[in-house]
């Protein structure tokens, strides 16, 4: 096992209190709290490239994105990032469920977007390993197509699962459209949900026609520039008659120092033209 996934992780009340108004709380509404968060460079990169893992978080808002996993019921990455990163989507703060904690408490639902059946997992599979350990929850694969029998026992072998969805019928064929993901979950008993990325689903969510879905957007910005050719975060232009207009920004926004990176929370809303 890596040793990143044996670190304990602390967020300390006095950083928690200044986030908390940005996460799920207690609603009888029947949609699911839809959280959007992610780390970026100031040249608003993801990664330095497609496919390549790279930490851009310091300790301190690794620490914070710990806590909002241990404040969700699930969190949902598509499978550009499961292939990308092999990461162990569970929740290492002190006293989460497996790190000092009964049982999972704290552990939020790992949930890989994977329509076309991508995702290549055995044992070594972070979060199968992880879910052995009791040290995370066991993975649920959503896909658009029946999922190969090897992947299925040994997603249920943990104690996860597969969900099939019907995909859009049009001109994205294994697109499946948000609204209708984020219903099947709820279907499912998940109430909240952390959406980590990668590139193209939080391009995906930043489009207007999501921002009813998208409760909070949570962006951890560090000191550094990666350079041209990254995956980044520059969603699809608005156009209003011929004119581009802005397609999105932030309502209620707070800026929280962590380190030397900082963390801005708001919550989304079209740009007015
Ligand atoms: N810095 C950060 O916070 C994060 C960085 N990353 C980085 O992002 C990169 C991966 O990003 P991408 O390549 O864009 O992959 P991605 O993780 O966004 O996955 C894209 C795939 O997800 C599936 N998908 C997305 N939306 C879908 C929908 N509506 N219906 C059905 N399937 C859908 C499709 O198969 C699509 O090809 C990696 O380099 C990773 O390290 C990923 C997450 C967070
Ligand atoms: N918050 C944040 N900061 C970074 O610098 C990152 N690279 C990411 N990536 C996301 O976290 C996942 C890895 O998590 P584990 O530590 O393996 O649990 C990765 O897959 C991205 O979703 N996030």
């Amino acid at each position: 096992m890596a040793s990143s996934t044996r670190e304990v992780l602390h967020f300390p009340a006095t950083q928690s209190k200044l986030i908390d108004p940005y996460l799920p709380f207690p609603s009888k509404n029947e949609k699911p709290y839809v959280t959007l968060t992610f780390a970026t460079s100031l040249d608003s990169n993801l990664s330095l490239a497609p496919g390549v893992q790279t930490h851009l978080s310091g300790p301190e808002s690794k620490a914070m994105t710990h806590y909002l996993r241990s404040q969700h019921d699930a969190i949902l990455i598509g499978v550009g990032t499961a292939v990308a990163d092999d990461p162990s989507l569970n929740c290492r703060i002190e006293g989460a469920g497996g790190y000092g904690g009964e049982g999972l408490t704290g552990q939020p639902r790992p949930i890989v977007l994977d329509p076309r059946g991508r995702w290549e997992i055995n044992e070594k599979t972070k979060c199968i390993a992880l879910a052995r350990e009791k040290k995370g929850k066991a993975p649920w694969l959503v896909m658009c197509q029946p999922c190969k029998k090897e992947v299925r026992d040994l997603l249920e072998s943990v104690g996860g699962q597969v969900l099939v969805v019907e995909p859009v019928v049009d001109d994205k064929p294994s697109r499946i459209p948000w609204h209708k993901l984020v219903e099947t979950l709820a279907g499912e008993g998940i109430q909240s949900i952390m959406i980590e990325g990668g590139g193209s689903v939080i391009n995906d969510l930043l489009s207007p026609q999501y921002f009813g879905l998208v409760d909070s957007v949570i962006v951890t910005i560090a000191p550094t520039w990666l350079g041209k050719g990254g995956v980044q975060v520059c969603p699809e232009e608005r156009i209003e008659g011929e004119t581009r207009v802005p397609v999105a920004r932030l309502k209620g926004v707070k800026w929280v120092p962590l380190g030397e990176d900082v963390v801005l929370c708001g919550r989304p809303i079209v740009s007015p033209t």
